[in-house]
């Protein structure tokens, strides 16, 4: 069947985007409108109240940020016993995909960087923290990056991730040492503040500008994952930083990249940087 329909409207299948353990999403025209959308699946046979609800803050969440451009448009859903259907907006390629492919020119990466900040400054104002920021989060629409999702639901892989390359889904480069640390007695609660919560998401875009500029992430090169988990937490591992063309860029890549949370800038501090504020 290569049709979806959605609150009675219906929408023709041009191809997979990606898909997931229970989702899938299509990339689908409107017949009616002749307009391109993306349509995300979520199959709830086996999903549990757990699974159910998460997907429901994440709905509840995108409608509240509709009206920030950072993020991705959600224009209408329906939620039955069996499944998800969400129809949005549709982009050009994921921000993982578009690097695997080819390196960023250096005059765009603070292109990239302003539009990485104000989309989490975006859900930050909400009270959201991601706390698994990575490149498939972010999204290509017309040239300019928004915010996918806000790791509340769980995640999609593309269509295209074979198993032995490092799919971005579950991937730890991008995650801080604190989520880390503090896993272990979750069960306890976070009794830190939102504004320390906040800097999780600093550490993870510090790594997606980290993996923009050098081409791998500070910690690619570690396969083994407790030596991976060890290396982000201790601060004796001396991340390599390799001048380049900008030395504030450097600059911010050293701060977002510091272990002590209190230490670690805000994503308002990031904006006041000289390297976002002294350039156009
Ligand atoms: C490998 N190949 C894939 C297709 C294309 O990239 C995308 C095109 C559209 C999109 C998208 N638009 N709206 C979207 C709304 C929700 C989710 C979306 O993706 C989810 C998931 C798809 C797999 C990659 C990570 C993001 C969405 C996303 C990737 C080119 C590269």
């Amino acid at each position: 069947k290569n049709q979806i329909h959605v609150k009675g409207v219906n929408y023709s299948i041009i191809k997979v985007i990606g898909k997931g353990g229970s989702s899938k999403v299509y990339q689908v025209l409107h017949e009616g409108s002749k307009k391109i959308f993306a349509v995300k699946y979520v199959d709830l046979e086996c999903a549990d109240d757990v699974i159910i609800q998460s997907y429901k803050n994440e709905i509840t969440v995108l409608q509240r940020l509709q009206n920030k451009d950072p993020i991705i448009k959600l224009y209408d859903y329906e939620i039955s016993q069996s499944h998800i259907y969400l129809v949005m907006e549709c982009g050009s390629i994921d921000l993982a995909s578009f690097l695997r492919r080819k390196r960023v020119q250096k005059e765009d990466i603070l292109f990239y960087w302003r539009q990485m900040l104000t989309a989490v400054q975006c859900i930050h104002d909400e009270g959201i923290i991601h706390r698994d920021l990575k490149p498939a989060n972010f999204l290509f629409v017309e040239g300019s990056l928004k915010l996918i999702d806000f790791g509340i639901a769980n995640s999609i892989q593309s269509d295209r991730t074979s198993v032995t390359r490092e799919s971005q889904v579950g991937t730890l480069n991008y995650m801080s040492p604190e989520t880390i640390q503090s896993s272990g007695d979750s069960h306890g609660g976070d009794h830190t503040s939102m504004k320390i919560n906040c800097k999780s998401d600093v550490w993870s875009l510090g790594c997606i500008l980290y993996y923009i500029t050098y081409g791998k992430t500070p910690f690619q090169s570690i396969t083994n994952t407790m030596m991976k988990l060890q290396a982000i937490c201790n601060p004796d591992y001396k991340i390599q930083f390799s001048d380049v063309h900008d030395s504030n860029l450097v600059d911010v890549l050293k701060r977002c990249l510091v272990r002590d949370v209190k230490e670690r800038p805000s994503i308002k501090e990031l904006l006041d940087h000289p390297y976002v504020s002294s350039k156009t």
